[in-house]
């Protein structure tokens, strides 16, 4: 059951809204963090509240439905200075306006990855020591390293990137931010592969009309059932002291032995499970075994490196892409690529693991790795067939897409092993184009 406990969702976008929308209506108190105080505005001018459609259910005519009035504020603001990229200084309208006294002990970040760095830094300063945060973006693996060359001491982690985490700058930051006296090294961090598949939007007229007036402009199509796989972030980055996995291997990939890390116990998985049964409608599986974890985000990552660019370039829905043979060979080559960089075991086929859940390396041939990554990607286009992704959904509103974090991601780690990931490379590319011929 929901507690008094009160939940901070950082981020407006489609999958912040989800969340807020099931934490409020099963009985959390829930603050959304938005990004400027005219989106605070715009949100308390449409009834503090988020509707939500769910057209993944097939079993009843969906209709809109709106959650209880929430709290919202805006996001703490730090800018860089003109002189140096990477000092930064506090807005002064956020000090004295922003999120005031607020204490943030448990935190959704649904921000873009792009975004989530600089959104964390900010609000560290009002985070309790132990606050609890779960990262959901796509490319999370991404931000995880990226958090880790930034944040990493701050966060109790080993500093693994001196050139590009010189000697001093958390401290700066730290500084900076008066986190002196904040445990932020306690700050429980979490990783999430999610396959849920929704958009924003806001309600056709005449939902507008059986519903309290000037409500759900802050509105969302929930149009593909998936999951939340969710696990503890910390035994990949303190384990190693390389980047994550863009960092060089010892062995090649084909070679290595599978990635062992800490199984997480206790309390952090306790409070995941308490989670999921508090929120059935967003399908939340923690998960304990760090390795079984990982291999939900690659595979979320390939997903990720497929749908996305393929969506934003033929301008079609996920379940296109499942329909093609030209899309579904690219869907093949993108696997195939990311096996080879990461090898075959991280995505064995589930029938290849042992009732433990230990992964079965000698047995698992990369033709079946392959089949199986395939067949995963394919899956998750089709559960979520109605939706238009977030990159297409990104393009469509002129921002910035994550495809950094996801195909560009993907080529440096394919750089720090000497190999080529041209598929990536070109779906990339292609992005980057598409984003700037829509900036013009
Ligand atoms: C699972 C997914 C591909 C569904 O659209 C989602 O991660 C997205 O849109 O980015």
């Amino acid at each position: 059951m929901a507690s008094s406990q009160v939940w901070h969702v950082l981020g407006g976008g489609s999958l912040g809204l989800l969340c807020a929308f099931h934490l409020r209506t099963v009985g959390f108190a829930v603050n959304l963090i938005l990004r400027s105080s005219s989106a605070v505005t715009a949100f308390k001018q449409s009834g503090s509240c988020v509707g939500l459609l769910e057209s993944w259910r097939k079993d009843s005519v969906p209709s809109w439905r709106r959650s209880p009035p929430l709290q919202a504020t805006s996001i703490p603001c730090i800018v860089n200075t003109a002189s140096d990229n990477n000092s930064h200084v506090f807005c002064g309208e956020f000090l004295s306006k922003g999120l005031g006294a607020t204490r943030i002990n448990r935190l959704i970040v649904a921000t873009k990855a792009q975004d989530t760095v600089l959104a964390l830094r900010n609000l560290l300063p009002y985070m309790d020591p132990g606050c609890r945060c779960i990262l959901l973006q796509n490319g999370v693996l991404a931000v995880a390293e990226e958090l880790q060359q930034t944040l990493g001491e701050q966060l109790g982690w080993t500093t693994r990137s001196p050139d590009l985490h010189p000697q001093g700058r958390a401290a700066m930051y730290a500084d900076v931010a008066g986190i002196k006296d904040v445990a932020a090294g306690k700050m429980r961090l979490y990783v999430a592969s999610v396959t849920h598949g929704c958009y924003r939007e806001a309600p056709p007229q005449q939902d507008i009309q059986r519903l309290p007036s000037d409500s759900l402009a802050f509105g969302l199509v929930h149009a593909g059932l998936g999951s939340i796989t969710v696990g503890v972030l910390g035994p990949f980055l303190a384990s190693t002291s390389a980047p994550l996995l863009t960092g060089k291997p010892s062995i090649t990939p084909e070679h290595s032995p599978p990635q062992r890390f800490d199984t997480v116990h206790g309390d952090d998985m306790a409070f995941l499970q308490d989670l999921a049964a508090d929120l059935p409608d967003l399908n939340i599986h923690p998960e304990a075994d760090s390795s079984v974890l990982l291999h939900g985000l690659l595979a979320k990552l390939a997903a990720n490196c497929a749908i996305n660019p393929l969506t934003v370039l033929l301008g079609c829905c996920n379940g296109t892409v499942t329909e093609l043979p030209q899309t579904r060979g690219i869907i093949l080559d993108i696997c195939r690529e990311l096996i080879a960089i990461f090898g075959p075991t991280p995505f064995a086929p589930p029938g290849l693991k042992s009732g433990d859940r230990e992964l079965a390396p000698l047995d698992c041939t990369k033709e079946e790795s392959e089949k199986a990554l395939y067949d995963w990607v394919l899956a998750v286009a089709a559960a979520t067939a109605n939706n238009r992704s977030s990159m297409l959904q990104d393009i469509a509103a002129g921002r910035a897409t994550e495809v950094d974090y996801l195909n560009g991601w993907v080529l440096r780690a394919a750089a720090a092993r000497g190999l080529q990931a041209p598929v990536n490379a070109t779906l990339h590319a292609l992005v980057k184009a598409r984003e700037k011929l829509v900036a013009v």
